[in-house]
């Protein structure tokens, strides 16, 4: 590999050198208008950009094919629940006037994941408004034994938020009040249904920002965001929502409300039952609001987008990242150049650097520009100077910022674009992060169109992606259970953030002992015990 120690030093004295091209962003808004998946991206405010159609929000194109039925694609069996009846839709019309929806075309967007790779048929979509209406629902739904799936943005990846069947869905659209905000904590309280990004705003008004921030962010409600404990893009710096996550407030299945709604930093009163809630994806109770601590904003942000000659510099960036930067290093992100070629050829976004085997993006974030740019500018030198890093581009000001994070952020809307994706979501060794892509590629070669690797590598979570032209059942066989195999021999997690939802619930035990697993059953048992809320997800598939 030839190193290209070429002087880009103008790159670092200029804050910003050749952004992504502009008519790139034109074209992504002219496909936006014109099919029916919603965009990942978060290009809102960059100028001459339109806002991008969300991600789950908009309707079914008359292209787009038919989503297989997942009750035909995968050997799944409809538990004895009870079938909801016109007795039912009255009662709920009752509990919720003009918010029990059965038609067929709005309940479509419902019955679909964002992927397009599973579908339900459930006949009612439920819109509550507060906590005593989904108290009512499910009392009601808990004594005629009707199974229930909570649906938040429906941004999920692994099936959790779309019903299996025809369980009835429960969404938290319209529980988007934000209750309190305290100035001199940070300490948010609003409703589950509240949209990630529109709490950002809300909160960055007040000076403050949330503690999580992902792709789906236009799209996802933070209920959603608890239910599965979303990791995303600030993990690195504020870390996972079982430690920002203050008070939550959940209805059991039964109906009743437990009511935990505290904002208090401590609070050592025995068993901590919030955090039961927080990644059990609906199937112990349906969150229905959250008290949240959120960090001040940062006065400084900056963005460097950096291509590394080899995954050995990558890592050797990262520990020098961290040594060098400390404790304003905020995201420490990476992508191989396939997904490079990916968000290029699909999403018509230019590299800002020249092409490399891998790009790194780094995020700082702090209170004082002057510091964190002198900080910046001898980690960058240093990295470059050492050949760690052979290009590379800084951007200081918000829209450009936005654009570099928009080729990493986009990468999922990429690949859906590419074809059928397999998608595995794995914690692993962060030396170890991305043998399994490379030992993929040789292992399935012509197989598949792309196998591509990126993430979270501060955290040490890879995102591994295999596209295809179509599902294939033999490409399926020669994945599974190859990469769980491999992730338990590093004792991986087989599921890093996206949660288990119905696609991960057989693979559980590659990351969790029989007992963990046995008591997860138990405490399932004790809070659900009929089992109606989002069946057929989360826990391990019952022989
Ligand atoms: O699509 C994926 O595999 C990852 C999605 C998301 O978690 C991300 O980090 O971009
Ligand atoms: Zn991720």
């Amino acid at each position: 590999m030839v190193r290209r120690l070429a002087p880009r030093w103008p790159v670092w004295l200029f804050p910003w050198r050749a952004a992504c091209t502009p008519g790139a962003f034109v074209q992504q808004r002219t496909w936006a208008g014109a099919t029916r998946t919603p965009l990942w991206g978060r290009l809102h405010g960059v100028a001459g950009v339109s806002p991008l159609v969300r991600r789950g929000s908009s309707s079914t194109s008359s292209q787009a094919p038919e989503v297989v039925l997942t009750c035909e694609r995968y050997p799944v069996r409809r538990l004895p629940f009870s079938t909801v009846s016109e007795e039912d839709l009255a009662t709920f019309e009752r509990i919720i006037p003009s918010r029990v929806i059965t038609d067929p075309e709005e309940l479509e967007a419902s019955n679909v994941d964002w992927l397009r790779t599973m579908r339900g048929c459930s006949k009612v979509l439920l819109k509550p408004r507060t906590s005593e209406e989904v108290s009512h629902i499910l009392r009601y739904c808990h004594e005629r034994n009707l199974a229930v799936n909570t649906q938040g943005g429906n941004t999920g990846l692994v099936g959790g938020s779309v019903p299996v069947f025809d369980e009835i869905i429960l969404s938290t659209a319209l529980m988007n009040q934000v209750v309190s905000f305290q100035d001199i904590s940070g300490i948010l309280v609003c409703q589950a249904g509240c949209i990630l990004e529109e709490l950002s705003r809300y909160v960055e008004e007040r000076d403050f920002i949330m503690p999580l921030d992902l792709g789906a962010k236009g799209s996802c409600h933070i209920g959603g965001n608890l239910a599965t404990n979303a990791g995303g893009l600030r993990f690195l710096r504020y870390g996972s929502l079982h430690g920002t996550v203050l008070g939550l407030e959940v209805v059991l299945a039964d109906g009743t409300v437990l009511n935990c709604l505290t904002s208090l930093r401590k609070d050592n009163t025995g068993y901590d039952l919030k955090q039961l809630f927080i990644g059990s994806e609906g199937t112990l109770g349906v969150i229905t609001a959250v008290s949240i601590l959120c960090p001040p904003k940062p006065r400084a942000v900056n963005v460097a987008f950096l291509g590394c000659p080899g995954f050995a510099e990558v890592l050797q960036t990262f520990s020098t990242c961290k040594r060098m930067l400390g404790e304003i290093l905020s995201a420490y992100e990476f992508m191989d150049a396939e997904c490079m070629q990916l968000v290029r050829h699909h999403l018509h976004l230019a590299s800002p650097v020249q092409e490399s085997p891998f790009y790194v993006l780094v995020e700082t974030s702090g209170s004082r520009v002057e510091h964190d740019a002198e900080k910046l500018s001898s980690f960058l030198e240093h990295a470059l100077g050492s050949g760690l890093v052979t290009d590379g581009t800084l951007a200081t000001d918000q829209g450009k910022i936005k654009m570099l994070w928009a080729l990493r952020e986009r990468i999922t809307e990429a690949l859906t674009r590419d074809g059928y994706v397999y998608k595995y979501d794995i914690s692993l060794p962060v030396d170890r992060l991305y043998d399994l892509v490379t030992d993929l590629r040789a292992r399935l070669g012509s197989q598949a169109k792309h196998v591509v690797g990126y993430g979270h590598l501060g955290d040490g979570n890879l995102h591994l992606n295999v596209t295809a032209e179509a599902f294939s059942p033999s490409l399926l066989g020669d994945l599974e259970p190859y990469v769980y195999e491999w992730t338990a021999g590093q004792r991986g997690s087989v599921s890093a953030e996206h949660g288990v939802g119905f696609k991960k619930q057989s693979v559980l035990g590659y990351s969790k002992p029989p007992e963990a697993l046995r008591l997860m059953q138990q405490l399932k048992t004790l809070l659900d015990p009929k089992g109606i809320l989002n069946p057929y997800k989360t826990l391990p598939t019952q022989a």
